[in-house]
């Protein structure tokens, strides 16, 4: 289990005081509006932010002493990440060995996993050659390949047209489904994932404001709040 207890951060312009619980094994869906600390919470997890007091576990381990590299997390960006110059195989293999000195068995793995996001017979491609749908599916598989507990994906999908978008979260559910990780995504569209999450938060005003189900969040007393938030982005 993921437990965020009273995390906060202090900037001039912006407060944070973190407090949530994620299962393991769960996708958790993080809304809210713009500015209201959705992504400082996932670089908290990722410990590109470090709280100033409160407590960060993930099943029983302090994270909180932890350089990034040496946490137990895998983060996707907004804009993937990749490099231009490498292959799709050598983008996803820096999930696995930064070196890029890949085993037989490293690079089989590599494979399946491409396989496992509909990007079969890719690896040789770069990225300029590709779809932004296709390279978000190779910033997953590098999340995947990594073979980290916990997966944290900020606003993925956002640039992709709402059909493609939809695809690539059933694509997550998917993967954690066949592999047991827990997964954290911000998302702009709560009902893309509203059949698909296990929980879903919402974050305003750098708190967490709520942490339900996802019908209970959507339908319940934050609903014109979701709306507004919607409209907003
Ligand atoms: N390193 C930083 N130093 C100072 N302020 C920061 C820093 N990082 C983020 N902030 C501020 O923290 C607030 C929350 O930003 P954050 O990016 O977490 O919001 P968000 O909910 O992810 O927004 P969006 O949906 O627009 O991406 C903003 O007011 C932002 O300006």
């Amino acid at each position: 289990m993921l437990v965020i207890d009273h995390c906060r951060l202090t900037w001039p312009d912006f407060v944070a005081d973190y407090s949530l619980k994620v299962q393991a094994g769960r996708l958790c869906a993080i809304i809210g509006p713009s500015g209201g600390g959705k992504t400082t919470l996932l670089h908290m997890i990722a410990g590109f932010e470090k709280p100033e007091s409160g407590t960060l576990t993930f099943n029983g381990q302090d994270l909180l002493p932890l350089e990034p590299a040496k946490r137990p997390v895998s983060i996707v960006f907004q804009d993937h990440n990749l490099f231009p110059h490498l292959t799709v195989t050598q983008n996803v293999g820096l999930g696995l060995r930064p070196s890029l000195r890949l085993t037989d068995e490293e690079t089989i793995l590599i494979e399946e996993t491409l396989d496992a996001v509909g990007l079969r017979g890719f690896g040789a491609r770069r990225p300029g050659e590709m779809s932004g749908g296709q390279r978000q599916r190779v910033a997953l598989a590098r999340a995947l390949v990594s073979g980290r507990p916990l997966i944290l994906l900020d606003e993925p999908f956002s640039s992709l047209d709402p059909g493609l978008r939809r695809d690539m979260i059933l694509l997550v559910d998917s993967m954690r489904r066949k592999r047991p990780v827990t997964i954290l995504m911000t998302i702009h569209t709560p009902e893309d994932a509203a059949d698909v999450a296990d929980q879903m938060v919402f974050v305003a005003d750098g708190k967490v404001v709520a942490s339900d189900e996802p019908s209970r969040i959507l339908g319940g007393s934050l609903a014109a709040r979701i709306a507004a938030a919607v409209s907003d982005t």
